[in-house]
């Protein structure tokens, strides 16, 4: 494995001579203290970890490269490391700083996010207000329209990989089935893809295609295999319904009957639900995604009215959730 992306720190040092030195350092798991397991993966383990020397607190992934062989996931790891290495400069994205390896394993230095997962937050209260459901939909939906931006769409978009970090500001995570639009032919056919047009995120090899989590899967990752920029902003629409309503749109005893469900649109919206909010879900959660309200749109609904997007929606104090 090549260590692409960042693998060398350049550390400012003043020398005995009073100059400013640059030294590259390449740091190592021995610069490290680990901590508690954040997660786990077939092939990969997540583990809270502070740098000895700066205290700076990080997350560190390790992948244990006789599994990724062996689970044929190499294709995997290299698009997540590079999917994050495209996705450096957005606060709700988590941020990969740097890789380095060792005999065993590939280590990914990551942002920590120690308030952990909305949907733990979500299950405590039960369902979020209009206030928090705005906020949180705000973060999330600026962070897609940035990775959308880049190029590339999550495909897997759900509660559980979008983290809090200690100031509850969100931290999306978990891009190993994340896809790379190929850059846009300038000026030629497809160098315009809609939102939703097919080709730009057409699984090359028809055989391998990824599905996301049942609940939030898309209807034309179901008919078609086919994963667009859109099929992300039905799984926002997924979101936004249950930060309100407590649990997903679709959801049946089994992922069988919940696809059935997916497929047929087949949800309603509990009693008193936010007419605001059903307005803006009813425009997502469209079958055909061309159909769907794109980013733009989005940001302008009623639902974000009041919504200081930008820096200023970053900076500002996440809501206490009541
Ligand atoms: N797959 C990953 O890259 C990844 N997985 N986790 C932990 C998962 C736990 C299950 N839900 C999805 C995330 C992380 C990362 C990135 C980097 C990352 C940074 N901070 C945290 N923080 C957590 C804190 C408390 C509980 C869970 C995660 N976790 C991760």
């Amino acid at each position: 494995w090549q260590d692409r992306g960042a693998s060398v720190i350049r550390q400012q040092e003043v020398d005995s001579s009073g100059q400013t030195v640059t030294r590259t350092v390449k740091k190592g798991v021995k610069d490290f203290n680990f901590g508690r397991t954040l997660g786990e993966g077939s092939y990969s383990t997540v583990l809270a970890a502070t740098d000895r020397q700066t205290l700076k607190e990080y997350a560190i992934k390790v992948l244990d490269k006789r599994h990724i062989i062996k689970e044929k996931k190499v294709k995997y790891v290299n698009i997540e490391r590079d999917t994050l290495n495209r996705l450096t400069e957005h606060p709700g994205i988590v941020r990969l700083y740097y890789t380095f390896q060792d005999e065993r394993s590939l280590y990914f230095v990551l942002d920590l996010a120690s308030s952990g997962e909305l949907l733990g937050v979500l299950k405590k209260m039960g369902s979020f207000d209009m206030e928090c459901a705005r906020f949180y939909g705000a973060e999330i939906l600026d962070s897609v329209a940035y990775m959308h931006s880049r190029g590339v769409i999550h495909r897997d978009l759900k509660p559980e990989n979008v983290l809090l970090d200690k100031d509850m500001h969100v931290k999306i995570t978990d891009f190993g089935t994340a896809k790379i639009l190929p850059e846009p032919r300038v000026g030629g056919a497809g160098s315009q893809e809609a939102p939703g047009d097919p080709t730009d995120g057409a699984e090359t090899d028809r055989a391998v295609s990824f599905v996301g989590t049942a609940e939030y899967v898309s209807p034309e990752l179901l008919r078609d295999k086919n994963a667009c920029k859109a099929s992300d902003l039905w799984a926002f629409g997924c979101i936004i319904y249950q930060l309100l309503a407590g649990r997903p749109p679709f959801k049946a005893a089994n992922e069988y009957l919940t696809f059935q469900k997916i497929l047929a649109l087949d949800y309603t919206f509990p009693d008193a639900f936010p007419e605001v909010a059903r307005d803006l879900i009813e425009r997502l959660l469209v079958l055909e995604p061309a159909n769907r309200l794109p980013i733009e749109h989005i940001r302008n609904h009623r639902f974000f009215d009041g919504v200081q997007w930008g820096k200023g929606l970053w900076r500002q104090k996440a809501p206490r959730l009541k």
